[in-house]
């Protein structure tokens, strides 16, 4: 039995949603991947469709994280300011080219005081969500140590990252296009996709989402057909090395700033 209720209209991702910044950005890819595509089409994706992607946000206090996940979870913006204390988190459920996926997003305290029970929680993630504020350079400067902390708890390899500057509304169109040209020297340098949004007006949180969900959700595919291409040569001739065709996905270097 069915227990979920159907996937909202407004939650179907048909096609590759695009990147912010061709500059800084996890492929350029402009479709999803060929093998992606017709694993979909011929229902080859395993236990993707069950899955609960793990999505965590971290950043400064008050940059913004919880007005992110709340634009776009539930379309309302709060302009007074309350500490996250500790975490908490959203469900969103979509649909990926005909396949069910789920993301878990994982709003946490940006305050010292609540770091050490936030970081207990950042194990497992698929993606991490870094915030910064496009108005306040430390926050941006901070991104690196808050990478650094995420990354202790996942394997740097395995993790799609983000890095997305907040309050695009309260910044002119010249203090902006200076900020963006030090965030997208950040986002290449920790090998993260850029993007800029606002929650007050909501420019750019639908499709920063629908970006997530998307390479999340490709990632989980690959990973899935590597897995059974894995089971079956083993089956048969016991070979796999990272050259072969079955890693369809480079496996990724550890940020700079990390190592
Ligand atoms: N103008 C404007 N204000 C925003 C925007 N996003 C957040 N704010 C304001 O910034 C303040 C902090 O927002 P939060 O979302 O609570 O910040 P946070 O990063 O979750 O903070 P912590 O929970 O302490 O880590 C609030 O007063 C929000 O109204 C935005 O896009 N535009």
């Amino acid at each position: 039995m069915n227990v979920l209720a159907p996937v909202r209209r407004d939650r179907v991702v048909a096609a590759l949603p695009q990147c912010f910044r061709k500059e800084a950005a996890a492929h350029g890819r402009p479709a999803f991947h060929a093998a992606v595509a017709a694993a979909c089409r011929e229902q080859r994706t395993g236990t993707v469709g069950f899955k609960i992607s793990k999505i965590i946000v971290v950043g400064d206090l008050s940059v913004g994280k919880t007005c992110l996940i709340n634009r776009f979870c539930k379309d309302t913006f709060d302009k007074n300011y309350k500490a996250t204390i500790g975490v908490d988190f959203e469900m969103e459920r979509f649909e990926v080219l005909g396949v069910p996926f789920s993301l878990q997003l994982w709003d946490t305290a940006g305050q010292e005081r609540f770091k050490c029970i936030a970081s207990t929680y950042y194990r497992g993630a698929q993606a991490i969500v870094i915030v910064f504020d496009l108005n306040d350079v430390a926050s941006l400067e901070h991104t690196r140590q808050w990478l650094a902390d995420a990354l202790k708890e996942n394997d740097p390899s395995n993790v799609i990252l983000f890095l997305v500057g907040s309050k695009k509304d309260l910044s002119t169109p010249a203090q902006y296009s200076l900020m963006e040209k030090d965030a997208l020297k950040v986002a290449q340098e920790m090998q993260a996709e850029y993007w800029a949004v606002s929650s007050l007006t909501g420019e750019n949180v639908r499709d920063f989402f629908f970006r997530v969900a998307a390479l999340a959700f490709e990632s989980s595919v690959l990973a899935e057909l590597e897995r059974g291409g894995a089971r079956r040569i083993a089956d048969t001739v016991r070979i796999s090395s990272p050259e072969s065709d079955l890693y369809l996905t480079a496996p990724r270097r550890k940020p700079k700033c990390c190592q």
